[in-house]
């Protein structure tokens, strides 16, 4: 399977925060949900693809392309759209596409035109009067119009209504529908991703905690819920986000150990969002036992 996206090893420092050996792919024609909790470091990888962080190490390729040293041949054919705006407010979607046609070889007027009105968004209005849901439509119009196969969204759907959301996913799902096309998009919305992507990544503290397809990754692992009693200090050092409350204890379990479960107790499906709440809390009882500690 063609990848349209590789990063390996990729490191990134900043003062308290690093991104450590951020290494995943994404074949062609699929979408990837980029998720993991506030500050994990997705929008510096994001940032990193784009050529738009000096990265300390790592090597990241788009459509087989050198991200550093092929940067303008990347941008001809990849989509960005970010949850602010980055086009001039003071123009409208036809001057804005004036502006922008001369550095697109493959521009189409045509589509242009089109998905505005598909959209019903006005060409005549400035952009900076838009609405939230009206931006990401017109960024995505504009991916459209210069033939992008490969999209990356920061966080598109945040600060959507319902309805505009659910448009927006429509749009990424039908996009793909043409085998060549991707979509990397980063959210704290899970639901999305369990709706209309193929692969999950999650990032955990600069690291990548999990890639793979959805399937994967709700194949790896359930929660485990019961009496401390029943739980034997061997599974429970296995355990991932232990918590232990007034009448048992929950965590999440890789369903390599299932063999190691007793009969009494009892394992259930995760969903990407409680997957997230497990990571998070393993980190806060590590954090608090070296507390502990001192
Ligand atoms: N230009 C910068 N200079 C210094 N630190 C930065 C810079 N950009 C990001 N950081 C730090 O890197 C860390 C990761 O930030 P990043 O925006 O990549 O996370 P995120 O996963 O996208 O977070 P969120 O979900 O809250 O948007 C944060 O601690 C942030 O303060």
């Amino acid at each position: 399977m063609e990848n349209i996206l590789e990063i390996k090893g990729l490191n990134k420092a900043y003062d308290g925060f690093a991104l450590k050996d951020v290494t995943f792919s994404l074949p062609k024609g699929y979408i990837m949900g980029f998720v993991g909790e506030n500050g994990s470091g997705k929008t510096t990888t994001i940032r990193s693809i784009l050529n738009m962080a000096n990265i300390d190490s790592g090597k990241i390729s788009v459509f087989g392309l050198d991200s550093i040293t092929d940067t303008i041949a990347i941008k001809e054919k990849l989509g960005v759209v970010f949850d602010s705006l980055y086009l001039a407010d003071h123009l409208n979607a036809k001057q804005i596409e004036k502006q922008l046609k001369p550095f697109y070889k493959d521009w189409d007027s045509k589509e242009f035109a089109d998905r505005l009105k598909s959209f019903g968004l006005p060409d005549n209005k400035r952009v900076g009067e838009f609405s939230k849901g009206m931006k990401m439509k017109l960024m995505i119009t504009i991916a459209l119009s210069h033939k992008a196969d490969f999209m990356i969204l920061d966080e598109p759907t945040s600060g959507l209504d319902p309805v505009a959301r659910d448009e927006l996913l429509d749009i990424l799902a039908e996009y793909i529908e043409d085998e060549n096309r991707s979509v990397l998009f980063s959210t704290h919305i899970t639901s999305d991703v369990e709706r209309i992507a193929d692969y999950v990544t999650i990032l955990h503290d600069g690291q990548v905690w999990f890639t793979g397809t959805k399937d994967e990754l709700s194949e790896k692992y359930v929660i485990l819920r019961g009496a401390e009693e029943d739980i034997s200090s061997a599974l429970r050092e296995k355990c991932i986000g232990f918590h232990n409350y007034r009448n048992g204890f929950d965590a999440l379990l890789s369903t390599e150990y299932l063999d190691e479960v007793s009969d009494e107790l009892v394992t259930e499906k995760a969903n990407i969002d409680e997957i997230l709440v497990y990571v998070a809390k393993e980190d806060r009882y590590e954090r608090h036992n070296e507390n502990d500690k001192v």
